[in-house]
């Protein structure tokens, strides 16, 4: 099972404000943030775009708050830029989080993404990836796992609605192409959820490939709202499709916890479920998940 000293839990700024939809919790400091997910029993946190760009100011705000980065989210541009830009990105970003102590890179391909578009409808418009932009992101991405271990550091590939990379079949085809060494994966059970995958099948699949875990559920009553109505990734977000766990309906947690356990995963188990702060309290939920986490590990 879980060896409760190399077992972290954290939290996602964006249940606080969406870097997506600036408007979900725009008037929230990222002092607060901080301040909340300490409240609620976590010790790390990923970078949200209000954070601090200052390596020091952001060090003393996690330091008083006994607080730690464990992972930023890195947008890959591979299908629409010369590959070089994203490999300069990826370096600066990279020696940010190394800074920070941070040994996770969580990354997706967003060149031709509907994720950000509000008035996109989320299934209909999904993008098709050709073979050209799928070789284009494998290579990519081994460029940058070797650049992340030259920090002795990993990239995590994120599956994400509305990328290209969505479903079980387009993630199979990335990972069949990429060498697990270079290119680890982040389990997130919301995103396998939301496309309509079972997320203990997957994780079942890849666990050996984990290198990290958003842990967030789905309210089915919402997701039948966004099939129906046509509603884009963002609508989603704004009507409450994701929540913590414990919380929805949807994610077989139970398997979850066996998978992880029986492979004695290592590592950070975030609690990312962006909604409407307005509508559910952020340290309410925080609070809401770690004790369900609690009773899930006893840790
Ligand atoms: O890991 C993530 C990063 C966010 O920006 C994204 O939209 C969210 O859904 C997610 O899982
Ligand atoms: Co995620």
């Amino acid at each position: 099972m879980f060896n409760k000293e190399k077992l972290h839990f954290g939290c996602a700024p964006i249940n606080w404000t969406n870097d997506d939809l600036p408007e979900l919790g725009g008037e929230l400091t990222y002092q607060q943030c901080l301040s909340e997910m300490a409240l609620a029993g976590f010790t790390g946190s990923e970078i949200g775009n209000k954070y601090p760009k200052d390596l020091d100011t952001l060090k003393k705000a996690l330091d008083i708050r006994g607080m730690r980065i464990c992972n930023a989210w890195f947008s890959c541009e591979f299908t629409t830029k010369p590959m070089e830009e994203t490999i300069e990105n990826f370096k600066k970003h990279r020696d940010f989080l190394h800074a920070l102590g941070a040994k996770v890179i969580g990354l997706a391909e967003v060149g031709v993404s509907i994720q950000g578009y509000e008035d996109v409808p989320l299934f209909k418009k999904a993008p098709i990836l050709t073979d050209e932009q799928f070789e284009k992101i494998a290579r990519g991405l081994e460029e940058l796992g070797r650049l992340a271990k030259e920090k002795d550091m990993e990239i995590a590939y994120h599956y994400h609605m509305g990328t290209g990379i969505q479903s079980l079949d387009e993630l199979d085809r990335l990972m069949d192409m990429t060498d697990p060494q270079l290119v680890p994966l982040l389990f997130d059970t919301g995103h396998a959820t939301f496309a309509g995958e079972d997320s203990v099948a997957l994780l079942e699949k890849y666990v050996k490939r984990v290198r990290h875990v958003h842990f967030k559920d789905v309210r089915s009553e919402v997701l039948e709202r966004v099939k129906k109505e046509d509603l884009s990734f963002l609508q989603g977000v704004k009507e409450g499709i994701f929540t913590v766990p414990g919380d929805g309906d949807m994610v077989d947690w139970d398997g979850v916890f066996k998978i992880l356990g029986e492979n004695n995963y290592e590592g950070w188990i975030v609690i990312e479920a962006e909604q409407d702060p307005a509508k559910a309290d952020p340290l309410e939920y925080a609070i809401k998940a770690r004790k369900f986490i609690q009773e899930k590990t006893g840790i």
